[in-house]
Parts: structure tokens; C-alpha cells; sequence
């Protein structure tokens, strides 16, 4: 439900129950799709109803407000996704997460990259390259600062051992899969089926290796979406979602130049750590919680046992990443 509506609600008179059809048109009956891609002002939308593709592009009492891959929107106009046709795009429905990223550390203007993903599968390859353990972290604060469920597919077991990492991400107790090609990749489609997952990782870890196997036309969806547009088969440098034939849907992204983390707000990370977060009331005020605090409540915990140390020495680590211009 829109926001404004509830006010509507709320400040309207209680005899006055018509409609405010005057004030302005009710988009309630018009068909509602999830944005697959953008491509240069055009949106790809696929219905809900019965995943039918749609060009369309926003309207103008949207004004300013931002479509984004992932975002569930009301079209009206051609909704009929024939050649040549186009909707406009007049409601983005309420977002339920949205992964934020800045361009640089210090880059104040923050982009959301999707909406409505619940889970942030980072993939890393153990060798060829090599795994960068401060990248994965910095992936992992964009997912609990988005709120997101964080998942972690380690690529190419067959030339790379996977100790260190699992060793290092033990203690934050996020999930991870191992892999490589050719593999079973059952455990990954388990973890995937049911949800909207957003993949990150950077050029040559095997990633489009890895959505080639889940999604057998992948490739064909991509150049067909691209071709719908206009756009021929040239690679689009937006996020695309794609249905998963096992339910779901992973929502592809290009690999970013950089993922800067400068929007991200302590707080939003360590409540995605109930057991540390719970001792925080015994932090002085403005606690940052970092090794550096004098009065940390995490440090009081570990002393008497509540808390392991190896664990909020982990997550100290995934703070402080979001620091270390890593680029990415
Ligand atoms: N040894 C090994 N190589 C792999 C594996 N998976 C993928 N590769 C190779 O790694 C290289 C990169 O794989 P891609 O799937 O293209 O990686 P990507 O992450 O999509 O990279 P971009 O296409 O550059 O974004 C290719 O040469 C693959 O053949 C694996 O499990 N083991
Ligand atoms: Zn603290």
C-alpha cells in the first residue's frame, strides 16, 4: 500500500468515502510487472500474471522517482508486449529491500542497483583468479546492511582449496557453497529455489558459468530481452532477473567497477547479529564497536564467556571493510 494513501486515509473526512478519482487517476486495476532490465530510459517488464515481456518506459507523474531492476511496477497504455509496442511505467509498489551501492567510498550519491531481492550470493573463485577475502567481506556488509539473507559460492574447488576461506567465514555463520564445473549443483538450487537472489562477483570467477547451468537459456533470454528492446545482442550493463526452472529467480548484475559502501550505517549490520547485538546496551554511548572502543559491550562478552572471541573478531573485520577502498 502507498504511503500517501494512508495518510489519505487517515485525514479524509469520515463521511467523504468516494474515491479521490479527481484528485488523481487510480491505477489499482492496471497491470503490475517486475522490472527485468533497463537499457537506456527502456524497461523490460515482465507481468506478473502470466510472464508475458513488456517494453515500457516511465510516465511522467512518476517525475523523479527511480524505476530499478527487481522493482514490481502498475503499467498502463500498450501493455500487450507486442513488436513495437510500449507501456508506461505510472506506480513503483512498495519496496521490500533495496541493495544500495555508491560508486566510491567517499562518493556521497548512493544508486540502488535492485529492489526486492531477499538474498546476496557472493561468487568467488578459489583460484584464477584468486579468492580476495576483503572483497567477500564487503559484499557480505551490503547484504546485512540491505537486510538481505548473504550467501557465499566459492568457484572452481578443481584448482583451488577452499580451507582458508571457510576458515575465515566460520564465524560469521553465513552460509557457503563450494563448487566447481560439472559439479552437482543440487545444494546451490536448494539454497536458490524460492527466492530472489541478487549475484555479485567480479569478471572471470565463473559466474556466468555458474547461471548457464541453473538457468539452461539463460543466454537465450538475455539476447531475446536484448533484442525486444531494440538493443540487438549487445551486453546490456544493467542487472537482468532471470526465472529460475526451479522457482524463483536470480537477479544477474555486470560487473560493477566499483561497489562503494559509503551509505552503510553501522547499525543496520550488527542487527543482523542478534547474539552481538544483544550485549550492545552495555556499550558506552556512540559506541562504534570497533577493536579500538574502550567500553565495548562485544568485548565485555567475550570476557565472561557470552560471546565467541573468534566471532566478533570477524564481524570487527567486516566493519572495517567497508573502509578499505578494496575496489571492486
Ligand atoms: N578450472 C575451472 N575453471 C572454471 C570453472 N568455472 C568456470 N571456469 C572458467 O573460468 C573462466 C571464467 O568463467 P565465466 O563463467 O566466464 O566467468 P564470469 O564470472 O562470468 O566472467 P565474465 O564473463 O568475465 O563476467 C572461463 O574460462 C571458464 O571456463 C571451474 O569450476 N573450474
Ligand atoms: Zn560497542
Amino acid at each position: 500500500m502507498r504511503d500517501d494513501d494512508d495518510h489519505a486515509r487517515f485525514e479524509r473526512p469520515r463521511r467523504r468515502t468516494r474515491p479521490r478519482t479527481k484528485d488523481r487517476p487510480n491505477y489499482d486495476d492496471a497491470a503490475v510487472g517486475r522490472v527485468v532490465t533497463v537499457d537506456r530510459g527502456r524497461y523490460t517488464v515482465r507481468r506478473l500474471n502470466d510472464d508475458g515481456v513488456v517494453t515500457a518506459m516511465k510516465s511522467r507523474p512518476l517525475g523523479r522517482q527511480g524505476v530499478v531492476v527487481g522493482d514490481e511496477v502498475r503499467l498502463v497504455g500498450d501493455t500487450t508486449g507486442d513488436e513495437g509496442s510500449l507501456a508506461r511505467i505510472v506506480e513503483v509498489l512498495p519496496r521490500r529491500t533495496v541493495l544500495r551501492r555508491t560508486a566510491d567510498d567517499d562518493d556521497p550519491i548512493e544508486r540502488i542497483v535492485v529492489a526486492n531481492a531477499d538474498q546476496l550470493v557472493v561468487v568467488a573463485s578459489l583460484a584464477d583468479p584468486p579468492p580476495r577475502p576483503g572483497l567477500i567481506d564487503r559484499c557480505l556488509v551490503a547484504a546485512f546492511d540491505a537486510g538481505m539473507q548473504p550467501l557465499v559460492i566459492l568457484t572452481k574447488a578443481d584448482i583451488g582449496d577452499p580451507a582458508p576461506v571457510l576458515v575465515q567465514l566460520e564465524p560469521l555463520d553465513v552460509p557457503v557453497i563450494v563448487i566447481e564445473r560439472g559439479i552437482d549443483l543440487d545444494p546451490v538450487r536448494e539454497a536458490l529455489a524460492g527466492h530472489t537472489s541478487v549475484l555479485l562477483g567480479h569478471s572471470g570467477v565463473g559466474k556466468s558459468t555458474l547461471v548457464n547451468a541453473l538457468v539452461p537459456d539463460a543466454d537465450r533470454t538475455t539476447s531475446h530481452v536484448n533484442a525486444v528492446t531494440g538493443r540487438g545482442r549487445q551486453t546490456s550493463t544493467s542487472a537482468m532477473v532471470l526465472e529460475l526452472p526451479f522457482g524463483g529467480r536470480i537477479v544477474d548484475t555486470p560487473g560493477f567497477r566499483s561497489f562503494g559502501l559509503a551509505h552503510v550505517e553501522t547499525g543496520r549490520i550488527i542487527a543482523s547479529f542478534v547474539d552481538l547485538d544483544a550485549v550492545t546496551d552495555e556499550c558506552s554511548r556512540g559506541c562504534t564497536h570497533a577493536a579500538t572502543e574502550p567500553e565495548c559491550g562485544l568485548d565485555l562478552g567475550v570476557a565472561d564467556g557470552r560471546l565467541r572471541a573468534e566471532r566478533v573478531e570477524s564481524f570487527r573485520r567486516i566493519l572495517s571493510s567497508k573502509d578499505q577502498a578494496d575496489p571492486y
